[in-house]
């Protein structure tokens, strides 16, 4: 039986130069440049209370009984660690295709009549989809997600900055174009805000998540109607803090440059600040909506009949004037809500 010190040297001396670096520096210097690594300890039950070691010397310091309980071996925890680093480095590296444009060119209705269509978006579009029931509009927003080429029912193409995407961005998931918010989110995850928004940001491998923690909550609060703490539980957020707290998570966490949203209810969320976030942080945003404020804060709206896209309407200067009475109602709807939630009475002034 070979002992541990010559085990750990068999390893290094069969490894080749990478990962060696890695083993061989100081965790105190190794953790302040990639703070994540901290987390393959928790997860191998390992504690790290020098510092000043590196990884070698705390697979060399185990002995054969605590890698026992441990249920691991020390080339299994050398081997994992520099993997689990490599990958941790190619996901934070991972760069999304910047996207310049993103173009849909039209297929067919459901009849199966040509749709004449040629939708040219870019970061900063605000595009609404409209249409009755059935007429097409998920359809529409699962063909920009899947970025269809002929290959869906309605038979369009989506183009990214002019070209056909690669396949490793059609079906790689670590490579998403689209970020979506979803009608229904509900949290079941037993975790505070700041917990939660803080494990997606170190998923990410962001360096500066620290920062980034605290401007996505402050963020949620302005759009949230109800103000909440960083200590919430999830579970306990009402709907309307959940949809703020996730718009503000995908506009300053999520890299995918297009997020689609199918429908932002009204209640508890300050809808137009919370689109001006996304469509601020350079995103294309589509969202299907019967909201006429949502609908008229877009750029364009597509009416969507029979599978495919009947008209492309402009907001006009005439919307544009209306969609102000609109949020002037809309504000007079939201400070009652706040009067009646304070327990005063309304008066003229504040009826809706
Ligand atoms: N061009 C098309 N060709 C064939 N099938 C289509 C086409 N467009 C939509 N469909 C299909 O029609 C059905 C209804 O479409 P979809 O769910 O997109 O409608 P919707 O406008 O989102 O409806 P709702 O408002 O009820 O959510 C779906 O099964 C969809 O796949």
């Amino acid at each position: 039986m070979i002992g541990r010190r010559k085990q750990v040297e068999n390893y290094v001396a069969n490894r080749k130069v990478i990962g060696m670096e890695l083993l061989r520096k100081p965790l105190s210097e190794l953790l302040q440049q990639e703070p994540y690594l901290e987390s393959f300890f928790h997860s191998h039950g390992l504690s790290v209370e020098d510092k000043k070691e590196n990884f070698l010397a705390v697979v060399n310091r185990l002995r054969r009984r605590e890698l026992e309980d441990l249920g691991t071996s020390r080339e299994f925890l050398l081997e994992g660690f520099v993997a689990f680093a490599e990958h941790a480095r190619s996901v934070r590296n991972k760069k999304t295709i910047p996207v310049e444009s993103i173009k849909v060119l039209g297929g067919t209705h459901k009849d199966g009549s040509p749709e004449t269509l040629a939708l040219e978006m870019r970061p900063g579009d605000m595009i609404c989809l409209v249409g009755e029931t059935g007429s097409g509009k998920s359809r529409l927003l699962a063909d920009i997600e899947w970025m269809a080429q002929k290959d869906t029912p309605t038979n369009r193409e989506v183009l990214i900055n002019g070209n056909k995407p690669d396949s490793k961005y059609r079906f790689a998931v670590e490579h998403k174009m689209v970020a979506q918010l979803s009608q229904n989110m509900n949290f079941v995850m037993d975790l505070s805000v700041k917990e939660y928004i803080a494990l997606h940001a170190e998923s990410k491998m962001l360096e500066d998540s620290h920062e980034l923690v605290d401007k996505i909550l402050t963020k949620a609060n302005e759009l949230s109607g109800e103000p909440f703490e960083e200590d919430t539980c999830l579970t306990a957020l009402s709907g309307g803090q959940s949809r703020a707290l996730m718009v503000a998570d995908t506009a300053l966490l999520s890299q995918a440059p297009v997020v689609l949203i199918d429908e932002l209810e009204n209640a508890g969320i300050h809808r137009r600040k919370a689109l001006e976030l996304l469509t601020g942080e350079s995103k294309i945003v589509l969202m299907a909506t019967h909201d006429p404020i949502l609908a008229l804060h877009g750029h364009k709206r597509l009416v969507l009949k029979n599978g495919g896209v009947d008209q492309m309407i402009t907001t006009s200067n005439e919307e544009k004037a209306l969609l102000k009475q609109l949020e002037y109602m809309d504000k007079q709807m939201m400070d009652c809500r706040k009067a009646l939630r304070r327990g005063e009475k309304l008066k003229v002034e504040k009826a809706c």
